[in-house]
């Protein structure tokens, strides 16, 4: 058996094949902008799988996809069998991708834990010691950090935010640099730490998503960095619910 995975969050869809038990090495991305029936053809082209699980917060997208999907296909929601419990008021609202991170993060890290997805926002999902979702943050994506600031004045350019030489920006794009980055981190230990106040019991904290890796180099409390956590928790509803 083989699964078509499918992440749509708002800046990247990432495809990736998978068996029951794997992530398979076969990957693809196509900026989410760009989705379409014709694009989908083009990328995907001659990509065997028998059938596909979606995970889609972009409603344009998920139905282009629900359209070209030729094959069995689940898209994650509440309503999917997860492994994980929701304890949450509005269980429609949580974003298909912040499930996917629940139920990744619970299979591999234990329960409780911390999943912060830095994407186009940055969200922190919360699954408790009982291993049920509670809830958790959403805030700006690191890329604002620099759009913002480059849209909004006449003399900012745009950044590719990296690890800052010194705190104290010696031009400008250094002090964007470090209001970025060092900025980013301050917002998430800032989060973390009053997640882990109200919980009342220390998580597991995983970061995941393209941003992940540099903001995650100075925050010691993130005790994970796995790129394939969203992937791995659509492999594991693909499992129980296709
Ligand atoms: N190919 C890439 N590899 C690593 N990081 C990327 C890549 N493309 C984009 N990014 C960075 O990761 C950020 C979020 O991308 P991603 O995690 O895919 O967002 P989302 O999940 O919201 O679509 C982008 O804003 C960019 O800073
Ligand atoms: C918060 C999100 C935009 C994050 O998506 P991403 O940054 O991965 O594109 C997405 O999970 C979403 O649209 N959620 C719906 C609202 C909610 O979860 O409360
Ligand atoms: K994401």
């Amino acid at each position: 058996m083989t699964y078509l995975l499918i992440d749509n969050s708002n800046t990247r869809t990432k495809f990736v094949l998978s068996t029951p038990d794997a992530l398979l090495p076969e990957r693809y991305m196509i900026p989410t902008r760009e989705v379409s029936e014709e694009r989908l053809d083009e990328v995907l082209a001659g990509v065997h799988y028998d059938a596909a699980v979606v995970c889609s917060v972009v409603p344009r997208v998920g139905e282009v996809l629900k359209n070209w999907i030729g094959k069995p296909c689940h898209f994650l929601s509440c309503d999917s069998r997860l492994g994980v419990g929701i304890d949450y008021p509005h269980p429609r609202q949580i974003g298909a991708d912040r499930l996917a991170n629940a139920v990744g993060a619970a299979a591999y890290y234990g329960c409780p834990c911390v999943v912060v997805d830095f994407g186009t926002a940055v969200t922190f999902d919360v699954i408790g010691p009982q291993c049920t979702y509670l809830g958790g943050v959403i805030a700006p994506g690191l890329a604002s950090m620099g759009d913002y600031l480059e849209r909004n004045t006449a003399l900012l350019p745009a950044i590719d935010p990296q690890e800052p030489a010194h705190a104290i920006g010696t031009s400008t794009v250094e002090a964007m640099q470090s209001g970025a980055v060092y900025g980013y981190r301050g917002l998430v230990k800032e989060i973390l730490a009053r997640l882990e106040e109200e919980l009342g019991t220390r998580p597991a904290v995983v970061a995941t998503g393209g941003d992940a890796a540099l903001i995650a180099r100075g925050v010691e409390r993130i005790d994970h960095v796995d790129p394939d956590i969203t992937l791995n928790g659509l492999r594991i509803a693909a499992v129980l619910n296709l």
